[in-house]
């Protein structure tokens, strides 16, 4: 509707309307008078009778205009429509077949996209033959290259979000990924390029006809008519003009309203809310731990050679413990709860020693195991729901898909769930879509589409960073409520230190890829060694920090992925650094009980950061203990 309250989006609907009501009632109205043979006046130029005049068997012409308009608008929709039908199916195939067999699709499609859409249309004429549906076949075949190509990356932008994540982690499969959850997403803009085919495949219909092998007497349409307006222009261009001005108008109004409708949803596309989360299980206890990774790796092809963002890391989670996994952007943390979820996508390649969950490998559970026990809450509430869905539906789908509930069951189990987590009128809000919840209430609803089976293990990938402090709170309680009552292990990822201190049992804190230290937490504060996490807690301010004085920041950035060395990776911004740190990188041992550490200076940095005062990293710099491990 925010189309048709711009000018170009109202004028170009108004002559939509108009050329619809010429295509239903000319022909009823007028087309005895367009047929009309009068040898009395052939070939005269405009008149009062003949407005365009008259054709070489004296029928008027401007009635067989408007009379053409049907099969003209008729040809061009039913071209357009087999064209972006076949180009739906085409666009859609790369994400259900194999990985092969999609390649070879994306290649036929990115050859044909190559070529110019007229030319193809010319080349599908003359293969189907002068005719009607010679051209329709022609039009439709030369429309489904582009509109394949734009259905692919659509459904590549779409695939990306955290709701696809959330879906597919609970084990929804690919076709009704597609249907429920991809196409739905790209639904409009396919109809606004829908609508711009439209206008190309008249304008393209009245070319064909125009050069003969489109609309064969006695039929005729605009393309026609301008074809035999224009054998006399030099003596009347009225004939001619006729048709060619009705091409225009058409043309004009099917790219203008696809224009108006395209920019209309872009400015709602900027005001849209999202949404996200996920699932549960029902499996036995593993030895060890809940979650069990031994040097895992996650590695990926760049244009200098393979890059390494996630470089060994090591830890369990126990059965309801909290683990929180804190490091700067592009510490890997996110890609390590990836690769425990399997959701790291082609071409990340993951290894591991060992990557158990529930005491069985991940690559070994079934997606739909997997979907049960394990539950993923995203950054971005807004991106982690299906926008287009009912929140009741998107998280009784868990429950339909994978304990075969029936419809209503599983809706009446959302309801329940959404009130577990205090959300309140929970029988009206799952009839609402995501846009009318709150972030808060987004955050709190994903985790009770986690909450739609038994999950063992949450991982909460940054669950707090979108929302303000207060509902920060509300969703960090609710996790642990979540813990505390269905004795679920959580792995909460943060890069805020204080959100993990407060909350969790433990803490490992990611480096470059790696996890540098695990410590827990009642002694993250008076015991830990590594310079990194003494840095990380001297960069967070208290109550009792110098409000005039500058805020201490740690110095320089992490290293890219494809930036790191032999040596130490916080050796260039670690203060402590010495020579051995930067050839040689240490391992994570044990020094005390349950707390490791991966650098050969630790003692040197719990000495430093015993006098650090006020968040102030200066001491760290002013240390000069030598190196306490020697491995
Ligand atoms: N698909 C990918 N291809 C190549 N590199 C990737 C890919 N995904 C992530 N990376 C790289 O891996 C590194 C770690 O990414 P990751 O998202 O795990 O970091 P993070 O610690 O979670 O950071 P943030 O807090 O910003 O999410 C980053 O440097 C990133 O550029």
């Amino acid at each position: 509707m925010r189309a048709l309250r711009t000018p170009v989006g109202a004028a170009s609907a108004f002559l939509l309307c108009v050329l619809v009501a010429l295509a239903v009632f000319a022909p009823l109205l007028w087309g005895d008078r367009a047929d009309a043979i009068d040898t009395n006046a052939l070939q005269q130029g405009p008149s009062e009778g003949h407005l365009l005049g008259t054709d070489s068997l004296g029928r008027d012409i401007f009635y067989r205009v408007l009379v053409a308009t049907r099969l003209t608008l008729g040809l061009a929709l039913l071209a357009t429509f087999v064209g972006v039908t076949a180009g739906l199916l085409l666009g859609s195939l790369p994400a259900v077949l194999p990985r092969w067999a999609a390649r070879i699709v994306t290649s036929a499609v990115n050859i044909a996209v190559a070529f110019p859409g007229l030319l193809l249309a010319l080349f599908f004429a003359v293969i189907f033959g002068t005719g009607t549906m010679g051209a329709v076949l022609a039009i439709a075949f030369a429309i489904t290259p582009s509109f394949a190509r734009l259905t692919q990356t659509l459904t590549a932008s779409v695939s990306g979000r955290d709701f696809i994540a959330a879906a597919r982690v609970c084990g929804v499969g690919r076709f009704r990924l597609l249907t429920r959850h991809v196409l739905p997403n790209i639904a409009e803009p396919l109809v606004i390029n829908a609508t711009l085919a439209a206008g190309s495949a008249l304008t393209a219909f009245a070319g064909l006809s125009f050069l003969g092998i489109g609309v064969q007497a006695p039929s005729y349409d605009w393309g026609r008519l301008l074809g035999e307006g224009l054998n006399r222009i030099y003596v009347t261009p009225a004939p001619a003009l006729g048709p060619a001005i009705a091409v225009v108008l058409a043309g004009l109004a099917f790219n203008l309203f696809g224009e108006a409708a395209a920019s209309a949803a872009g400015h709602r596309q900027q005001t849209r809310p999202r949404a996200k989360p996920s699932c549960q299980s029902t499996v036995d206890d593993s030895e060890g731990g809940l979650l069990s990774v031994r040097n895992l790796r996650v590695a990926f092809p760049g244009a200098a050679g393979w890059i390494t963002p996630v470089r060994g890391v090591s830890f369990d989670v126990h059965n309801g413990e909290m683990v929180g996994v804190v490091g700067e952007s592009g510490s890997g943390k996110s890609l390590t709860a990836l690769a425990v979820s399997r959701l790291v996508e082609h071409p990340g390649v993951v290894t591991a020693d060992r990557l158990d969950f529930a005491g069985k490998p991940v690559s070994r559970t079934s997606q739909r195991e997997l979907g049960t026990s394990l539950a993923m809450v995203f950054q971005d509430p807004m991106t982690s729901f299906n926008p287009t869905r009912r929140i009741g539906r998107q998280l009784a789908e868990v429950s339909e898909v994978h304990q075969g509930m029936s419809r209503k069951a599983a809706l009446q189990r959302a309801v329940e769930r959404l009130r577990a987590v205090r959300i309140p009128f929970p029988e009206r809000r799952v009839r609402q879509y995501p846009h009318e919840f709150s972030g808060g209430m987004r955050q709190r609803a994903m985790i009770a589409m986690g909450l739609m089976g038994e999950p063992r293990l949450v991982i909460a990938d940054e669950p707090t960073t979108a929302l303000d402090v207060t509902v920060q709170r509300e969703v960090l309680r609710l996790l642990a409520r979540v813990r505390a009552e269905r004795s679920a292990a959580v792995l909460l990822i943060s890069h805020d230190i204080t959100v993990v201190a407060q909350t969790c049992d433990r803490v490992l804190v990611m480096y470059a890829g790696r996890i540098v230290e695990e410590v827990p937490t009642d002694e993250l504060f008076t015991a830990a060694r590594h310079p990194y996490t003494t840095a990380l807690l001297a960069a967070v301010p208290d109550l009792d920090t110098d409000r005039e004085a500058p805020l201490a920041v740690i110095p320089g950035r992490p290293p890219e992925p494809g930036e790191i060395g032999a040596g130490c990776p916080f050796a260039p911004r670690c203060p402590l650094a010495d020579d051995r740190c930067r050839v040689e990188e240490p391992a994570l041992v044990e020094v005390a009980d349950r707390h490791q550490v991966a650098c050969w200076r630790e003692t040197a940095a719990v000495g430093a950061s015993a006098s650090t005062t006020n968040g102030q990293l200066a001491v760290l710099a002013d240390a000069t203990t030598p190196g306490a491990r020697d491995e």
